[in-house]
């Protein structure tokens, strides 16, 4: 069984591999670099919804139709909401949000599918988030997908008023989610906190712990999805 990891930057990338020691295999594909480590091929697609998305259909359809990717995981750091997930802590998305895909109207900000079109949540497999949660200790809660990184105590409250179980926002999840949902590829979402969502304080951010913690998550995450894919991925893919 293999899975798909998508991260955004090579950092990112090295830190899932390392979770299984030497020197990974690396395959070229079209559109895509993928790094081999136990049952994990891991791109650095880029930052942002769009370039996941992109590397994410890429791998998926280069993969030999004799092994095609079982899951793909977005994962990498991001950043925490305080009340859910301190700095150091690990999430595992039990939603996937595009938390800025939508309209501002005169009334505040309308999501797609208030706009009668489009989606803007991706629901990983309940088993699965419950399994990854259990092995590695991650927070399981909703992980918002923005295309700017929140930088001010206002953007975080209107964030939280939208979605008030919040535990994390990133950049990517929903990029991933959309190309594996395309190719009916159940998706997961992993997240490494480096710091908290609030005003922006770059040098607060905490990478190495965060990048220590994405690689010993990996390294417990492994066998927890090769169990998931032999019992229960037929019965609890809900996407
Ligand atoms: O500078 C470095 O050494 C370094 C190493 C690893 C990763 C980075 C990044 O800057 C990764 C960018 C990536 O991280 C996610 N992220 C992290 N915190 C937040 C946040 O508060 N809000 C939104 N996204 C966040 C995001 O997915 C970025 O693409 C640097």
């Amino acid at each position: 069984m293999r899975v798909l990891v998508v991260t955004a930057v090579p950092a990112e990338r090295d830190a899932v591999t390392r979770a299984f020691g030497g020197e990974p295999e690396v395959r070229e594909v079209p559109g895509a670099r993928l790094h081999r480590a136990g049952p994990f091929d891991v791109v650095a697609g880029g930052a942002g919804p769009a370039a996941a998305a992109a590397v994410t259909a890429f791998a998926l359809a280069a993969a030999p139709a004799a092994e095609p990717y079982a899951l793909v995981v977005s994962a990498g750091i991001g950043g925490g909401f305080a009340s859910a997930a301190p700095v150091g802590s690990l999430v595992v998305a039990t939603r996937i949000v595009a938390a800025d895909l939508g309209a501002e109207t005169p009334d505040g900000f309308v999501p797609v599918t208030g706009l009668g079109f489009g989606r803007d949540t991706f629901l990983p497999p309940e088993a699965l988030v419950r399994d990854v949660a259990a092995a590695t200790g991650a927070v399981p809660g909703p992980v918002l997908t923005v295309s700017t990184a929140t930088g001010s105590a206002a953007r975080t409250a209107e964030l939280l008023a939208a979605h008030p179980a919040a535990a994390a926002e990133a950049m990517e999840g929903f990029g991933v989610a959309e190309a594996a949902a395309g190719l009916g590829v159940p998706v997961l979402e992993l997240r490494a906190v480096s710091n908290t969502v609030g005003p922006r304080d770059r040098a607060a951010w905490r990478i190495g712990e965060a990048l220590a913690a994405l690689t010993e998550a990996f390294g417990k995450t492994a066998p927890v999805v090769e169990s998931w894919n032999r019992h229960d991925r037929h019965d609890r893919h809900r996407d």
